[in-house]
């Protein structure tokens, strides 16, 4: 049978389809590479075997941002009295939280959509990729009908992954959530028990405790272990406030259903807990597994596919991207690898990924954001460096709004070029967005020292920092002297 040339909207007929570039998952990553293959005139097919949109869409970054807003505003009156205005508890109607979740993925939902795509002009084939060789792979549909094969001169795999479950005895006999069911809850949890204190176990334990639950997080080494511990305890601090209780160092040893819930036994004696809903947010899993890798002669291991830093795999025909290529799982990381594959597959410029520069932003109640080296790696790789904060209680904007708690972190290199930046605090992921590009960009620490800022804004915490890098300079007693002797000039 000859192949159909995708030619842009969907082939209706049954036959094989060859293209130039075939895209594996629909999420963040493979949405970005097909859009932008299919507008620079490549025949582009994507095949994606769930919703439009993958995790970020469904069960990630939108609906767990959506749930923290509301949960933001079932807060604001514990605030409000200390700026002189008392209003009464507000009542949490948590079947319309979730209905407000769900609009803001519906509302995201058509920009993702099949419809938009075909009338892109890329081939969605809404089915279940598998590799049957080096250049070439069948997709099973969703509803049933024979397989289709697709050839291409070039493939993009962006099939992400899923929640990790550890082998916890007892966890298979429990109910447990995960961020998969999480967001389809129709009650509120009396007690929501959250295994894991990385992004998604604190965020969501911050909302889950606003919302009205009682919540408590089992980590089995440090909460928000991946993070600057000074700027981490500015959100633990807070999440602790708010009445969320965590036990670190505590790891969940066995799981069982008892007659007041769900138990969790925790290792080294530490008192078990109970609650009534259990949040498994101990880490991904990549979706490799029923890909036919091996037929393809791609390459994984525990953490995704091996790719090079031009993301391309062990099969040169063959990238991977997003959260399945074992890097930083974040989706703006998605995109980024997207504009990489695109050079390399369409332009063939041998771009390369740089992973030391992506920020990532955790977004709870202070949020916290942190963009390059993080301190110990600076003093790795450059020896000598420089440490700067300033607080944001000596920012005046946050006095106004008595949104004090938080500081920015600054690290750079013995000449003043800014290696990492980080903040703790109201709209840090606003606050840092100047600091990912100094830090993209190279810059040295004296643009920011030199710059005028807009009075009174947040931003001005790193203005601060920035000439905190000058101050030993500028008043030592050499400068003194020096003025001293301009001063009796004529
Ligand atoms: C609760 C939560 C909150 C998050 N919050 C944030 C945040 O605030 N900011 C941020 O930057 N990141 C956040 N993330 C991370 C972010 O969601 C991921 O990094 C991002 O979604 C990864 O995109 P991706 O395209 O690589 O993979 P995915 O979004 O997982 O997409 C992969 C797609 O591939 C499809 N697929 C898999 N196998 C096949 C196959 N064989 N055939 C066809 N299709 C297949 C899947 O159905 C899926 O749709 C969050 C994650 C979670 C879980
Ligand atoms: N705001 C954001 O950008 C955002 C939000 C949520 C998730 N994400 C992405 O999703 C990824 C996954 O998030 P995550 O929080 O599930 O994973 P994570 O790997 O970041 O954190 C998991 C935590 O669980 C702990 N842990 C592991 N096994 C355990 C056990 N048996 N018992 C108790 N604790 C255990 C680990 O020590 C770790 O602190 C993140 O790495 C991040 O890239 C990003």
């Amino acid at each position: 049978m000859s192949a159909v040339r995708s030619a842009g909207p969907h082939v209706a007929t049954a036959g094989p389809i060859d293209c130039d570039i075939c895209v594996v998952g629909a999420g963040a990553a493979g949405l970005s590479v097909a859009s932008a293959a299919a507008m620079l005139g490549a025949r582009t097919v994507l095949v994606e075997r769930g919703a439009m949109g993958g995790d970020c869409l469904n069960v990630g970054c939108v609906p767990s941002k959506a749930l923290l807003a509301a949960a933001r505003m079932a807060h604001a009156w514990q605030d409000a009295e200390a700026l002189g205005i008392r209003y009464q508890p507000p009542v949490v109607d948590f079947p319309a939280v979730m209905r407000h979740v769900h609009g803001v993925i519906d509302g995201i939902a058509p920009h993702d959509s099949v419809a938009r795509y075909r009338a892109m002009g890329v081939d969605v084939l809404q089915g279940t990729a598998r590799f049957t060789g080096r250049d070439r792979l069948r997709v099973a549909f969703a509803t049933g009908g024979a397989e289709r094969e697709v050839t291409a001169r070039r493939f993009v795999i962006a099939t992400g992954g899923r929640p990790a479950v550890p082998p916890i005895p007892g966890l298979d006999e429990v109910p447990y959530l995960t961020n998969e069911s999480l967001f389809d809850l129709a009650e509120l949890p009396s007690h929501l028990v959250i295994l894991g204190g990385g992004p998604i176990g604190l965020e969501m334990a911050q909302a889950f405790r606003r919302l009205g639950a009682a919540v408590t997080v089992v980590e089995a080494a440090q909460a928000l272990g991946r993070d600057d511990p000074e700027l981490a305890a500015v959100v633990l601090a807070s999440l602790r406030r708010d009445g969320v209780v965590l036990r670190q160092g505590a790891a969940a040893e066995r799981v069982a259903a008892g007659a007041a819930g769900i138990e969790v036994h925790l290792s080294g004696g530490s008192a078990p807990v109970t609650g009534s809903h259990l949040l498994v947010a101990v880490g991904r899993r990549p979706n490799v597994e029923a890909l036919g890798l091996d037929l393809a002669g791609v390459e994984s291991g525990p953490r995704g596919i091996q790719v090079d830093r031009r993301l391309r795999t062990a099969n040169r025909r063959i990238f991977a991207i997003g959260d399945v290529a074992g890097g930083p799982q974040f989706t703006h990381v998605g995109g980024y690898h997207a504009g990489i594959v695109i050079r390399n597959a369409l332009f063939r410029i041998p771009a390369r990924t740089d992973h030391d520069t992506m920020p990532w932003v955790t977004y709870t109640e202070p949020e916290l954001a942190w963009v390059g080296l993080s301190e110990t790696a600076a003093r790795e790789r450059a020896g000598r460096i420089r440490i700067l904060r300033w607080p944001y209680a000596e920012n005046d904007r946050a006095r106004a709004e008595r949104q004090t708690a938080g500081l920015i972190k600054v690290v750079t290199d013995a000449k003043g070029r800014i290696l990492g930046a980080g903040v703790a605090g109201a709209h840090a992921g606003e606050v840092v967005q100047p600091w990912v590009l100094a830090v993209q960009r190279g810059m040295k620490i004296g643009a920011f020292a030199g710059a005028v800022l807009p009075y009174p804004t947040y931003g001005e915490v790193g203005k601060r920092a920035a000439g905190a890098y000058y101050m030993p300079k500028l008043f030592s007693p050499l400068t003194r002297k020096l003025v001293g002797l301009l001063l009796r000039l004529p």
